[in-house]
């Protein structure tokens, strides 16, 4: 996988709201082709609504998500656990097997050759001989590598990540940063939502810092400097989450 052709998003003057507050404003910048960008900030600070816009949930009110190198529809994307229904029965080879939906189609049984591509899967996320268990059943970090094995399968080569390391143990943790270290280094670009500045300065090279606004972005050891998480608190706390329609013009 060349990294000079994996996906690239270009973001331009992009505001995404709800109901028409914003939750992002007037953001601009490039994710470069197989890059390995963290996107961080306070709580309620856009990072998930930043995601969404690039997978489509979301449209943007103003300015432009553009994405060169990969459909929509090749994206793979990990919400917030939070956002994820766990009473659905299902067993986790189901579950890791929808990762080959795109190769296989909705409907199709998968073969002999897709079948071990599933149980590899499950095995690189430390699950062998869980695969019949239903999902409901698992833990927190048992679960997230369930989903884990579903992205391995996706073999997307861009791929979003939204808090990936949330109550999961240190050593899932560790295992699964090693994974997504292993994406980029095969030249896929990655977009990972995080809380832990220390995984993000001593694993992820780039950084976006946002607080509704770009507050920095670029080198990780740059972007995290104290006076910018200062700014970005301050720029958070001073948001008013009933202000009125953003008037500032499109730049
Ligand atoms: N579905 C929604 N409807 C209305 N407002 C929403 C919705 N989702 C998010 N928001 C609001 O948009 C703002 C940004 O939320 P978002 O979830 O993108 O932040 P975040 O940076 O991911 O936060 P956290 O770190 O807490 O997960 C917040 O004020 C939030 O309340």
């Amino acid at each position: 996988m060349l990294r000079s052709q994996a996906p690239s998003i270009q973001c331009t003057d992009v505001t995404l709201s709800y109901r028409r507050h914003p939750a992002v404003h007037h953001l601009s910048g490039v994710f470069a082709p197989g890059s390995f960008t963290a996107l961080v900030g306070p709580n309620g600070a856009g990072k998930s609504t930043l995601l969404k816009g690039m997978v489509g949930l979301i449209k943007p009110d103003s300015g432009r998500i553009q994405i060169q190198g990969a459909g929509r529809n090749e994206i793979a994307y990990l919400p917030q656990q939070s956002a994820l229904d766990r009473s659905f029965p299902m067993r986790v080879i189901d579950l890791a097997a929808m990762g080959l939906w795109r190769k296989t189609g909705p409907f199709r049984r998968i073969g002999k050759a897709e079948l071990a591509e599933v149980e590899a899967a499950i095995a690189a996320v430390g699950l062998s001989g869980f695969e019949d268990r239903n999902v409901g059943t698992l833990s927190g970090g048992q679960f997230q590598r369930v989903l884990f094995a579903r992205l391995l399968l996706q073999n997307a080569r861009l791929i979003l990540l939204d808090e990936p390391f949330t109550a999961i143990d240190d050593r899932t943790t560790e295992e699964l940063l090693a994974l997504i270290c292993r994406w980029h280094q095969e030249g896929r670009t990655v977009i990972a939502v995080l809380h832990d500045f220390d995984v993000v300065r001593e694993n992820i090279p780039e950084t976006l810092l946002i607080a509704r606004e770009p507050v920095a972005w670029g080198a990780t050891s740059a972007v995290l400097t104290d006076a910018n998480l200062a700014r970005a608190r301050r720029l958070q706390e001073a948001f008013d989450d009933d202000a009125e329609l953003c008037e500032r013009p499109a730049a």
